[in-house]
């Protein structure tokens, strides 16, 4: 797994350094008015564009003096556990998956921060999901001071007063926007209580679960929620309801490393057991009015979204439209919830199902034989700009990667690709340097 996770952070990598570069040598990137030495910072009002430019630029001159962002991020805790301990309760045992959720979001602020706005609204649904984990407004004023704190001692004498202010400034804006987000949710559950009413191994890593939330759970065919266990206490990872909404959710749930969540749910996890669901969250949905054919790309357990959405088109279809699957594996034991499929082919004429194997992802652009078939399905497949249709994709991060790339490439409009957002790897730091 992990070989092709560096392939598709190289992959994005590359995309990712290539474009803050260009942004940072563009006329834009030089407009910096100089900001306050590392004295108090005035709290913003709204950072419009211009603002947040600015500031994205002083951020991106001095971005060496404090990458790669471990260091920065192990000084942030340290300073954070050292003056408040009782803190450490938030977090799970296991801040590995913390460090680099936090690495991601770093770069999504930088990346973002010339878009305040969707930065703002970015952070106001982590915000909303933040809720299940105790977090008050008070630990954002925490958390800025040991950022400083770890930015200081990271950069050492290499440090700029400015550069620390566009820093502060930034994480401001969306510690204001999470504060907002949370808020905007006090009328919604913190967290939904889940029993397990159904668990199938369908694999020996794989397993099929159904629960049933407590009170209703009020999500969209393709958005996922977060899980908890009670084995795993603070531990949270998405998965996708198979389904539309009922009273019911069918998770797929394949384990990938010993003692995570996936592992907790797919062998120490049994009919009776009560999990944690977060708020639903993603907009890899289908719109209101269904107006285009779909495509859909699924690899993997990628599969229990591409159900969801097949459930809900089999239900509000406007006559004409059709479906088309691509499902992937890497090899032919890699299909599960075979009947589900084969019960979804017979009744819906309108859907098109290509199963392909394709013996795992080749090479470090992601093209092998599901790409092909994918590209093989227009009648001239390097010429997408004109397709109509919309298409999805779920599964592995590496798959979202290089079927958006290739696509976008053969001319697919951008707005006609509909996955949950990608993790934004750390760019090649030397690039960056003007
Ligand atoms: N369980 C769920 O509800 C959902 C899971 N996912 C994600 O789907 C993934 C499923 O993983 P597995 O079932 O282990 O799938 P897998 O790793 O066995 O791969 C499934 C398919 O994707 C292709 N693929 C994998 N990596 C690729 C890459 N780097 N480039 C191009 N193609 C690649 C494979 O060749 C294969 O055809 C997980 O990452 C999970 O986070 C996504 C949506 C919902």
């Amino acid at each position: 797994m992990s070989g092709h996770q560096d392939d598709y952070h190289a992959l994005v990598a590359r995309h990712e350094a290539m474009r803050l570069r260009n942004r940072l040598l563009s006329p834009a990137s030089g407009a910096r008015t100089t900001a306050p030495g590392s004295g108090p910072v005035p709290v913003p009002g709204a950072y419009d564009d211009a603002a947040g430019a600015a500031d994205q630029a002083l951020v991106l001159r001095h971005l060496a003096a404090v990458t790669p962002f471990g260091e920065l991020i192990d000084r942030l805790y340290e300073s954070m556990f050292g003056r408040h301990p009782y803190l450490r309760r938030l977090f799970p045992d296991s801040m590995e998956f913390q460090r680099s959720h936090l690495e991601r979001a770093f770069w999504h602020m930088i990346d973002h921060l010339d878009r305040p706005a969707e930065l703002a609204a970015d952070f106001a649904r982590l915000g909303r999901e933040h809720r299940r984990l105790g977090v008050l407004p008070v630990h954002y004023e925490v958390f800025e001071s040991s950022l400083v704190e770890g930015l200081r001692l990271c950069a050492g004498g290499a440090w700029s007063g400015a550069a620390e202010a566009a820093w502060v400034r930034m994480h401001r804006h969306v510690s204001a926007a999470m504060v907002a987000g949370a808020n905007e949710a006090l009328g919604e559950p913190v967290a939904w209580n889940a029993t397990v009413t159904a668990h199938e191994r369908v694999g020996p890593d794989l397993a099929l679960l159904r629960v049933r939330p407590a009170e209703p759970y009020p999500y969209r065919a393709g958005q996922h929620a977060r899980v908890e266990t009670p084995l795993l206490p603070h531990t949270w990872r998405p998965y996708t309801p198979a389904g539309v909404p009922g009273d019911e959710l069918e998770f797929h749930v394949r384990r990938t490393a010993p003692g995570g969540v996936s592992d907790a749910l797919v062998a120490h996890t049994g009919v009776g057991d009560v999990l944690r669901l977060g708020p639903p969250q993603g907009t890899a949905t289908l719109d209101e009015e269904l107006t285009d054919d779909v495509l859909i790309v699924a690899g993997g357990t990628g599969w229990a979204h591409a159900k969801a959405l097949l459930d809900e088109l089999s239900r509000r279809r406007p006559a004409g439209l059709t479906a088309r699957l691509f499902l992937g594996a890497r090899d032919a034991g890699g299909f599960y919830d075979e009947a589900a499929l084969e019960r979804l082919e017979a009744r819906c004429p309108w859907l098109g199902v290509t199963r392909v194997v394709d013996g795992g992802p080749s090479g470090p652009d992601g093209r092998g034989a599901l790409m092909d078939a994918v590209l093989g399905s227009r009648t001239s497949p390097t010429d997408w700009s004109g397709s109509r249709q919309l298409v999805y994709v779920s599964g592995p991060t590496g798959l979202v990667a290089a079927t958006a790339w290739h696509l976008t490439e053969a001319g697919l409009p951008p707005e006609r690709l509909r996955h949950d957002p990608m993790p934004v790897s750390s760019p090649a730091v030397p690039a960056l340097q003007p």
